[in-house]
């Protein structure tokens, strides 16, 4: 069975390509669906708007300026719930992938792909859009209370700097929009953002990734590749879960740092690079600064300043407005009625745990607008209660109900999954990547099980 139910499309004019792509990706994502020319798109979209794109940039014969498929980009863009897009090009054209990058695509691809590079980089963009589908992408950062006043104003002052900033904090507590927040409120603000999950980097490709590659210095270095310290240059790179880099990596990562220079592989001079460095994770301090977790010179590299981003249960007065934002939002997104919070419902809520943080609170919000029965909300249409001791069934004559016992095998085995993600996620002490490698899940997959577990 698939790990997603998300939609994904495959827009590329050479049938083999998309062929091979929808083979390697539909093992694990529910519907993979293939178009060769863009002027069929309308009756693709008619039928639902797919959660990722993946976009060839040229499709007539010749043509390598890219005009076609950022065409296809803009259009996109323009829908009301846009997908997330992957830029594919044959040609490791740096400016073209910059400007796919700052029309609005989260990634870009060289062909011929590493095919591990492309399941993390559509995982990647499914996280990622989920993520931003709440729209405080734009909205920015909610929460009035002391603690974000305090993150707020940390990032008013570091963001006209240069210096890097390290963004610590738990799983879902927003460090991503508070590094979106800095380059939006920085000078390099009209250059592009652009984020790289550090623990989702293949170890094979992790250096052609960063810094690039020339054709030929290696067996599969069919063309140019650009990596992703040229794409960024005059912006900003966000160095997602950094805590989950191997030490071989970190060492590579600082000497770019140092010399302030990359080196593709393959070329004989190294290159300047200009982004600015935010980076984020969720180990805790103690990690961070063991060595043998995460190497100290890195470390001072990344930190010159760090924003600590405080969990949920430490600002409840954030949570009010957080529930009023995302159920509005889910309500208008799936067209239900606007109902009130039962006050009760409030208070149970504010004195929740939130595990999860506001990824946890924004996924509830979803479950309650989709599954509220009453005129207003309720504690139990949020799904965070635990769900009640499995009963030990009495003795029932054989021929009873063979769909009673599908539906108890049906809530032992919810029961049990969630039992069995719990504890992952505190054997991995709140690290998604970690737990999602654990449980033999993506972190899309999982960040999809935290939202239906309610956890
Ligand atoms: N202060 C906030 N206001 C509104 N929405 C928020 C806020 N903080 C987080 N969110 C929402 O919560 C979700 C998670 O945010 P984000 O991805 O920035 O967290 P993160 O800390 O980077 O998570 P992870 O460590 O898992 O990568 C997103 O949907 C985001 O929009």
């Amino acid at each position: 069975m698939a790990d997603t139910a998300a939609h994904l499309l495959i827009l590329d004019d050479d049938s083999d390509v998309a062929y091979a792509a929808q083979m390697l990706l539909r093992r694990r994502h529910g519907r993979v669906t293939t178009l060769d020319d863009p002027a069929r798109l309308s009756s693709v979209l008619d039928a639902g708007v797919p959660d990722v794109v993946l976009l060839d940039l040229n499709f007539t014969p010749g043509r390598i300026d890219g005009a076609e498929g950022l065409a296809v980009l803009d259009r996109l863009r323009t829908l009301a719930h846009p997908p997330a897009v992957i830029a594919l090009t044959a040609y490791a054209d740096v400016p073209l992938a910059v400007e796919a990058l700052k029309r609005g695509a989260s990634d870009f691809i060289t062909k011929p792909w590493d095919n591990a590079r492309l399941i993390a980089a559509v995982d990647t963009a499914l996280a990622r859009r989920s993520a931003l589908a709440g729209g405080a992408a734009t909205s920015g950062l909610m929460g009035d209370s002391a603690a974000m006043r305090g993150v707020k104003s940390m990032i008013a002052s570091v963001a006209p700097t240069e210096a890097n900033v390290m963004v610590l904090g738990e799983n879902g507590v927003g460090k991503e929009l508070v590094a979106r927040a800095i380059h939006a409120a920085s000078s390099r603000a009209g250059a592009t953002f652009l984020a790289v999950d550090m623990g989702a980097l293949p170890e094979s490709t992790f250096e052609s990734e960063l810094f690039g590659h020339r054709k030929g210095s290696f067996t599969d270095a069919r063309s140019d590749r650009a990596g992703r310290f040229q794409a960024a240059r005059g912006g900003t790179l966000f160095l997602d879960e950094i805590g989950n880099m191997p030490l071989a990596g970190q060492a590579r990562l600082l000497t770019a740092l140092e010399r302030r220079e990359v080196t593709p592989i393959g070329a004989d001079r190294p290159e300047a690079i200009d982004v600015r460095i935010v980076s984020a994770t969720n180990l805790d301090e103690a990690r961070l600064f063991d060595p043998a977790v995460f190497r100290p010179d890195l470390l001072f590299r990344l930190n010159t300043i760090v924003i600590r981003v405080p969990p949920l249960r430490e600002r409840r007065d954030d949570v009010p407005g957080l529930l009023h934002h995302y159920l509005s939002l889910y309500e208008a997104q799936y067209r239900r009625p606007v109902r009130e919070l039962a006050p009760s419902a409030q208070q149970q809520l504010c004195e929740w745990s939130w595990p999860g943080n506001v990824r946890a609170l924004r996924h509830a919000c979803e479950r309650a607008v989709i599954l509220a029965a009453h005129d207003e909300y309720r504690y139990e249409d949020f799904g965070l209660a635990l769900p009640a001791p499995v009963p030990v069934p009495a003795p029932v004559p054989a021929a009873a109900t063979a769909a009673a016992d599908d539906a108890n095998v049906e809530f032992r085995l919810g029961a049990l999954e969630r039992e069995t993600i719990a504890a992952a996620l505190d054997k991995a002490k709140g690290n998604i990547s970690l737990a999602a490698r654990m449980l033999g899940l993506s972190r899309a997959a999982l960040y999809r099980k935290l939202g239906k577990h309610g956890i």
